[in-house]
């Protein structure tokens, strides 16, 4: 029995290396009119540097390509689910891509346009179908909704070699016990880009919220 049934794949340790540089990666739906750079430099001011835009929205891939050269800034998608979506995404210049879950095209598609790829799983054979394609780097989602810290302590057990990035229902106020487990490596969430600050303009607001999401301990 191998604790590995195949190497991670350098995708997924670039993966884990982004998620080291800070506790939370915003999840952030950008509305058309939103200033996304300015969103984007008050997340990086504020301490977060990994920017999840999720494919939601028209402005989306504009929005990534805004942030693009942005200082700092490590710009990714979000909600990928299909081939088009990667390659979309990688044209504006995502430097990384999230799924809700994962499908055997999506992750083709990823591993042929060598974006790092963060695929969703919520349950041990998820975990397991995604560890034997050599991503030991995922997200749990929806993760308060499947089982939240109680699931991922079962996990833990017998598949400790999963890394997690939870997302969905994660704020700040449970945010720190997610990040206390060994197998998370940050949490996702939308609470530092509020849709009333970001069509407001708000950017100190943000920085203020992604300033205390990067405080958390972990
Ligand atoms: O669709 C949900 C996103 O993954 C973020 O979830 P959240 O709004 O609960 O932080
Ligand atoms: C929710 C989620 O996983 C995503 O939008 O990528």
């Amino acid at each position: 029995m191998s604790p590995h049934p195949m190497p991670p794949t350098e995708q997924s340790a670039r993966l884990r290396e982004m998620a080291a540089a800070a506790p939370v990666v915003p999840v952030l739906v950008i509305a058309p009119g939103v200033d996304a750079r300015a969103l984007g430099a008050a997340l990086v001011s504020g301490g977060l540097p990994m920017l999840e835009v999720t494919l939601r929205t028209p402005a989306a891939l504009e929005a990534i390509a805004a942030m693009a050269d942005l200082p700092g800034a490590i710009p990714g998608a979000g909600t990928l689910l299909t081939p088009a979506d990667v390659r979309a995404a990688r044209q504006a210049g995502a430097r990384f891509g999230v799924s809700p879950g994962a499908t055997p095209d999506l992750l083709a598609a990823a591993e042929a346009e060598g974006l790092p790829l963060l695929p969703g799983a919520a349950t041990a054979s998820e975990v397991m179908a995604l560890l034997a394609r050599g991503h030991d780097a995922m997200k749990l989602f929806p993760a308060a909704a499947a089982g939240g810290t109680a699931l991922l302590k079962s996990l833990a057990g017998p598949l400790p070699q999963a890394g997690f990035c939870p997302t969905g229902g994660i704020g700040p106020e449970n945010a720190a016990e997610y990040l206390r487990l060994p197998n998370v490596m940050c949490v996702g969430g939308s609470w530092v880009a509020p849709p009333d600050l970001l069509a407001r303009g708000d950017w100190a607001g943000v920085e203020a919220l992604a300033r205390a999401a990067a405080a958390l301990p972990r």
